[in-house]
């Protein structure tokens, strides 16, 4: 599946990218009431706009992305004054308050992280495997302090469309995925596009060890 995707990254193949900031983001991110200096981590960041959208809104943005070509096309984007360097393993992109480290998500851990209090993943758990989708649940959550928030835009694919990625993603298996880490609560569904692709938006707040789980 990595394969896969530095391929379509080297071929053009960005259908999933948007020129603009997300609807969902700009609508529900303010009702979160995430304090501005909080850093925000976005997983499976590709080179998107949101991003720059989140550092508008007064948050520090750490980026997590596989592909070299994708933060090479941000910061080729963004223009301006851009640090790059390499530290334990990644590639790091850094311009403003935005930073992008180039490398799986996977080898990125906590000692990296932790500064991170709150998240966005748009196509990022859908663009994976469903056995992957578990390991990027529980990765996730590893990240994360308690109280941390977050938004995360899954994708319905018409029924019997089991392609992808991006992949089908219930809201069964986003309770199962996440519940036992976070609270979950689902706060909209976009429109049904025309190929009966449906986004839908969720809140996730990181669960402390003394929380029930209700
Ligand atoms: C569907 S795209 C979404 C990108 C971005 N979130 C957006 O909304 O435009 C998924 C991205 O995840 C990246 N990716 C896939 N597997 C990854 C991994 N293990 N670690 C980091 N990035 C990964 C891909 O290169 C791709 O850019």
């Amino acid at each position: 599946m990595k394969e896969e995707w530095l391929s379509r990254w080297r071929e053009g193949r960005l259908g999933f990218h948007r020129e603009h900031p997300h609807p969902a983001l700009v609508d529900h991110w303010p009702t979160l009431r995430v304090p501005a200096g909080t850093k925000v981590l976005v997983p499976l960041c590709g080179k998107s706009v949101d991003m720059r959208w989140l550092a508008r809104q007064g948050h520090p943005v750490l980026g997590v992305e596989l592909s070299l070509e994708a933060i090479d096309q941000f910061a080729r984007e963004g223009g301006g004054d851009a640090l790059r360097y390499r530290q334990d393993g990644f590639e790091i992109y850094r311009q403003g308050s935005i930073e992008l480290w180039g490398g799986d998500f996977f080898h990125f851990h906590i000692q990296q992280a932790s500064d991170v209090e709150a998240f966005y993943d748009r196509a990022a758990l859908i663009a994976l495997p469903e056995a992957t989708r578990q390991r990027y649940a529980f990765h996730l959550a590893q990240l994360l302090p308690p109280g941390a928030k977050g938004i995360l835009i899954s994708l319905r694919r018409a029924p019997g469309d089991d392609r992808g990625p991006p992949y089908d993603v219930a809201a069964n298996e986003i309770e199962t995925l996440f519940s036992p880490n976070f609270k979950v609560t689902h706060l909209a569904d976009g429109e049904p596009e025309e190929n009966g692709w449906q986004e839908s938006t969720w809140s996730l707040i990181r669960r402390g060890p003394t929380d029930c789980l209700i």
